[in-house]
């Protein structure tokens, strides 16, 4: 590694450094009131089941996005063993995280079969299925793909911290992303986009290719926070 790459790992890496420079936006989409209002115990319902609905309609669909990273990374990563297993891992979770939106959907009284994509789920679902194209680079995707997770996880390991009101009810809902280990998952993610970020980066000092897929890697991840704002002001009800 050498030269701006080198500066940028030492600085904590590339999406560190992107994450600094749009620092309001992800504040927005990780800080957004209706994580705020569960944290402080003032969350309205009818906003809690229609994100439960409309949140699984999402997920459906980021599973096919995710089955796109996990080929991108067969194809075209340098460790291709090593990032398809984390990729794959999150797959396994997504499973799961399907079974948990049904569960969850029948204690609260949600209708899933009944549940319309909003308009910002649908065109948050559109966003993923460009990026699903096989001309879509695979740091690119990663990279949003990281980012998707990343704001869930930093959403609701907020509500978790000490000397929040999060209701009890709402507590394992907070779990299901604010826990350790998908906490770790997520680094392990950021580490993947990293180093080809970072790739990236070198690329462009010896000549190759590398600034349009770094220019491509933050816009879509500007996109994302965009996408997730605008996902909490739907179930808000502020969309
Ligand atoms: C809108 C949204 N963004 C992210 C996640 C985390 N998989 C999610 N379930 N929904």
């Amino acid at each position: 590694m050498e030269g701006k790459a080198k500066e940028e790992a030492g600085k904590g890496g590339v999406i560190d450094t992107w994450l600094r420079k749009h620092r309001l936006i992800y504040i927005g989409a990780t800080r957004h009131p209706f994580i705020l209002a569960i944290r402080d115990g003032t969350v309205n319902y009818s906003s809690f089941k229609k994100w439960l609905g409309q949140d699984y309609i999402f997920v459906r669909e980021f599973v096919a996005f995710a089955a796109s990273v996990l080929i991108k990374a067969w194809k075209e990563s340098d460790d291709s063993e090593g990032d398809t297993e984390v990729i794959l891992g999150g797959m396994a979770g997504l499973h799961d995280e399907i079974a948990w939106f049904k569960k969850e959907a029948s204690k609260w009284g949600v209708e899933l079969s009944e549940t319309v994509p909003q308009k910002a789920n649908q065109l948050y679902c559109r966003f993923l299925e460009s990026l699903m194209s096989p001309e879509v680079d695979y740091t690119v995707a990663i990279t949003v793909f990281w980012a998707i997770e990343a704001v869930y996880q930093e959403s609701f390991a907020h509500c978790l911290e000490p000397d929040t009101n999060t209701p009890p009810e709402l507590q394992e809902v907070c779990q299901r992303w604010g826990n350790d280990g998908f906490g770790q998952y997520c680094h392990s993610l950021k580490k993947i986009a990293n180093r080809l970020l970072e790739k990236a980066s070198d690329d462009l000092i010896v000549g190759k290719a590398g600034d349009d897929v770094l220019k491509k890697a933050e816009v879509e991840l500007i996109r994302v926070l965009e996408h997730e704002v605008e996902f909490w002001n739907m179930s808000r009800g502020t969309a």
